[in-house]
């Protein structure tokens, strides 16, 4: 049986077009970055539609009309795709330098249609350009079939790797071919074949897409059942998991990990003055102090309103002291800046380690919370060992 271009153009146009209706209508929400792309995309389906229709409709325009106009569609639709794969995947590219591929590649292939026409040239030129597009949306997803990348990237990277097989193929079809068309509507194999498979790009590229934004959402929501929203640091159910591995993997090397319960000193009184959100901005501050005295390896959770837990492994009894003792002093000498007005911040804190003969997280914090009470109840702004309160 004969398959026309024509036809294989119609059914496209029409597959582009549900899809691209299908992604506007399913989403809606906030204008998020991710959404927006999500939009984009449903927006450049419709744009590649386009293209398609007037690919069939070809009979009923001027060569011209459908030299201009179908690769202007096409193009202008490559760039918007490159634009949403690469704001889903937080790795903008400015409209402009997308617009800037689609102008050159459409300038190029109106040259070499109406100036000086070449049929292959204007295929190898408009390959050019879609094969930019293509790199542009292969850089965004590198690594994505490595360890460190996701499902999602790398059914969307083969995706992509095909797209430009399949643009490479058809230049090699039509420079070194037997009978290469002379035209894309030129009825024979070549053609049918470009403008089947290139056709079913967009419903492969649009499920790629999809589960990139269904890891993107979920990535979010694992993050955000996992951090503290007013610090920016693990919250009470996080630090639990990390510390539970971070003891697990000490006791398989027979190292030991420092526990320190830090607690703001008289913070009711800094809520009296500066008011709830001016103690938000000093949690925040205190967090940031806290911070910038670990190494990579330690870690800092909120497991109160106004208490934190830091993890530090490799530090033993006297290291943990150690520890304690530097954010005491560094959280004392940082004068805070709240609302114009100064203020200096104490904290106490109450200090275990787990190693050889203690492994279990709840005595640890038992042990720590104990030696933080004691900090207290002498007077404050200081560091108390856990390691003989409790038994
Ligand atoms: N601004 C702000 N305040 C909080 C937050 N969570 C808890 N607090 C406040 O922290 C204060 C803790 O008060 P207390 O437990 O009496 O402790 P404290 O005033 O720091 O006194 P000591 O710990 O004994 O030195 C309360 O006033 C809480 O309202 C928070 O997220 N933001």
């Amino acid at each position: 049986m004969p398959v026309q271009v024509e036809t294989l153009s119609l059914i496209n146009a029409v597959q582009a077009l549900a899809l691209g209706l299908m992604l506007w209508a399913g989403t809606h929400g906030d204008n998020g970055p991710t959404l927006m792309a999500i939009r984009l995309r449903a927006l450049a389906l419709g744009i590649e539609a386009a293209g398609y229709a007037v690919l069939a409709l070809q009979a009923f325009v001027s060569p011209a009309a459908l030299l201009m106009g179908g690769n202007a569609l096409n193009l202008l639709a490559q760039a918007m795709v490159v634009v949403s794969i690469r704001m889903l995947l937080g790795k903008p590219l400015r409209i402009k330098s997308a617009t800037a591929v689609a102008v050159l590649g459409w300038a190029g292939v109106a040259w070499l249609g109406i100036v000086y026409p070449d049929y292959r040239l204007r295929v190898l030129w408009g390959s050019l350009a879609i094969a930019a597009n293509v790199l542009l949306n292969i850089e965004a997803l590198q690594g994505g079939c490595r360890g460190g990348g996701t499902r999602a990237r790398c059914v969307l990277l083969w995706v992509y790797l095909l797209a430009l097989a399949l643009v490479l193929w058809r230049n090699g079809a039509l420079w070194f071919g037997d009978n290469p068309p002379d035209q894309v509507v030129t009825p024979s194999p070549v053609n049918v074949f470009y403008v089947l498979l290139s056709g079913m790009q967009p419903l492969l590229a649009s499920i790629g897409f999809l589960l990139l934004y269904n890891e993107i959402l979920r990535r979010e929501l694992h993050d955000l059942a996992r951090i503290d929203p007013l610090t920016g640091v693990a919250n009470r159910r996080a630090i639990g998991e990390v510390s539970e591995r971070m003891l697990r993997e000490a006791r398989a090397w027979r190292g030991s990990v420092g526990v320190l319960l830090v607690d703001a000193d008289h913070f009711k009184t800094i809520n009296d003055r500066f008011g709830h959100e001016g103690g938000d901005k000093v949690l925040q501050s205190l967090v940031t102090c806290i911070q910038s005295i670990l190494r990579t390896d330690d870690i800092v959770g909120r497991v109160g309103g106004e208490e934190f837990l830091v993890l530090s492994p490799g530090v033993d009894a006297e290291g943990v002291l150690v520890l304690g003792e530097r954010i005491r002093s560094t959280v004392e000498r940082e004068v805070l800046q709240i609302d114009g007005e100064s203020l200096r911040l104490t904290v106490s804190i109450g200090t275990a380690v787990a190693g050889p003969g203690e492994w279990d997280m709840n005595t640890l914090r038992r042990r720590a919370d104990a030696a933080l009470y004691a900090a207290k109840r002498a007077g404050r702004n200081r560091v108390v060992a856990g390691a003989e309160l409790v038994a």
